[in-house]
């Protein structure tokens, strides 16, 4: 692939656009807001110039709602040799351009599992789909060089292929990214009128909980309106866990010794059953879930904190496989936690502590 063209210049367009440009592809962006182009090209995403003619690829990452309108038009003006979009569901867009009467063998439906819960260009970063899955959906008759563009995309981006039926993607998705942002949003929504003396004590936990109730509401109902009866299906699954452990919890309260047992023994199964399906989650690039070993370092909250001690693991000789930063409530401190393979732990410790980082036990 050679060019492209990029229509949606927004965190995924733009991470895209970033990963194309890095390695060699002249990519040209386009964005309904002059200023989110502008933006994007300033990043260094891509040009802002309109190509000569038909580029390579064209990506559309514009929400779900406009997609297949803005494939459409594209298609229409001959803009590229092969066109995907990277939206959130995969059966509504298809279905909505089959009923345009398009030609849509220059055309595959693409979703990349990766993303934020930021928008916009400025929160796209070039590595965004490193090792993670990138479903492609092709049809019976896309055309082979459209699946093969594809391929590249995603090759170029360094993400894992994952071929799927568009509609069986929707289903999993529903299970594994949307039920999850609206459960999220439910735990964080019980924090907005909550008393300020109970907020002030949160921590690690109902940080990771409700990372993604950060998102934006306009995207997620517009992904939400395109999958509601798979969605529904999840949901009503959690809601009857939710009921039962309301359940088991009453039990506990009792003054009835079997009821307290019996109530005990609900809770733990959906404990145990949580314990289960964690342990399903795949790790990084899609391999078996990894036990990383944990160092955790104290830091203040100055800039370049961070930078530094990336740097010193850097000269270690330690690659950082995954980081979590604790902030504590009230201080100008941090908890850094460096996750690395368990056998890198101790060099990595020993290389902190000599050049004078607090560790924490
Ligand atoms: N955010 C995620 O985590 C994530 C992950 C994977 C896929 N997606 C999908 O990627 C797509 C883009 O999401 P995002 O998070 O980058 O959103 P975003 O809001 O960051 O970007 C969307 C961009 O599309 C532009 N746009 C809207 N309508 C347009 C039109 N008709 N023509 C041209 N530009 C238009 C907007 O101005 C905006 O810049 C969505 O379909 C979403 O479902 C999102
Ligand atoms: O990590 C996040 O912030 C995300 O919400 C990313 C996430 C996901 O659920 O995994 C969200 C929606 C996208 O369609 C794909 C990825």
């Amino acid at each position: 692939m050679r060019t492209a063209v990029v229509i949606g210049t927004g965190l995924i367009g733009t991470s895209a656009a970033l990963a194309l440009t890095a390695r060699g592809v002249t990519v040209h962006l386009v964005d309904h807001d002059p200023a989110v182009v502008h933006t994007a090209a300033a990043r260094g995403a891509g040009t802002e110039e309109a190509p000569e003619g038909p580029v390579d690829l064209a990506i559309v990452a514009v929400p779900p709602a406009y997609v297949a309108g803005t494939l459409a038009e594209a298609m229409r003006g001959g803009v590229a040799r092969g066109y995907l979009d990277v939206a959130s569901v995969k059966g509504g867009p298809k279905r909505e351009l089959e009923a345009m009467g398009l030609d849509l063998t220059s055309y595959i439906g693409t979703h990349p599992m990766s993303g934020k819960e930021r928008s916009g260009p400025l929160a796209a970063t070039a590595d965004l789909f490193e090792g993670r899955p990138w479903v492609l959906t092709p049809a019976r008759d896309t055309d082979t060089e459209v699946l093969n563009l594809a391929l590249e995309l995603v090759a170029l981006c360094r993400a894992v292929p994952v071929v799927m039926d568009a509609d069986a993607h929707d289903r999993a998705v529903a299970l594994v990214s949307h039920t999850p942002q609206l459960v999220s949003s439910m735990v964080a929504a019980r924090l907005a009128d909550a008393d300020e003396t109970a907020v002030r004590l949160c921590g690690q936990g109902i940080r990771d909980v409700t990372r993604i109730a950060a998102s934006d509401p306009r995207m997620w109902v517009e992904i939400l309106s395109a999958n509601p009866g798979p969605v529904a299906d999840v949901l009503a699954g959690v809601a009857s866990d939710l009921e039962e452990t309301v359940q088991a919890l009453r039990s506990l309260q009792s003054a009835d010794e079997d009821k307290r047992r019996d109530g005990a023994s609900g809770v733990e199964d959906v404990l145990r059953r949580g314990n289960a399906g964690r342990a399903r989650v795949p790790g990084k690039h899609g391999g078996g879930p990894t036990a990383y070993e944990t160092v955790a370092v104290l830091i203040s909250d100055q800039p370049g904190e961070l930078a530094r001690i990336f740097a010193d693991a850097g000269r270690a000789g330690v690659n950082v496989e995954d980081v979590r930063i604790e902030h504590a409530t009230g201080q100008q401190a941090g908890l850094v936690q460096l996750m690395v393979v368990p056998a890198a732990a101790p060099a990595l410790a020993t290389a902190l502590r000599e050049r004078g980082w607090a560790l924490r036990e």
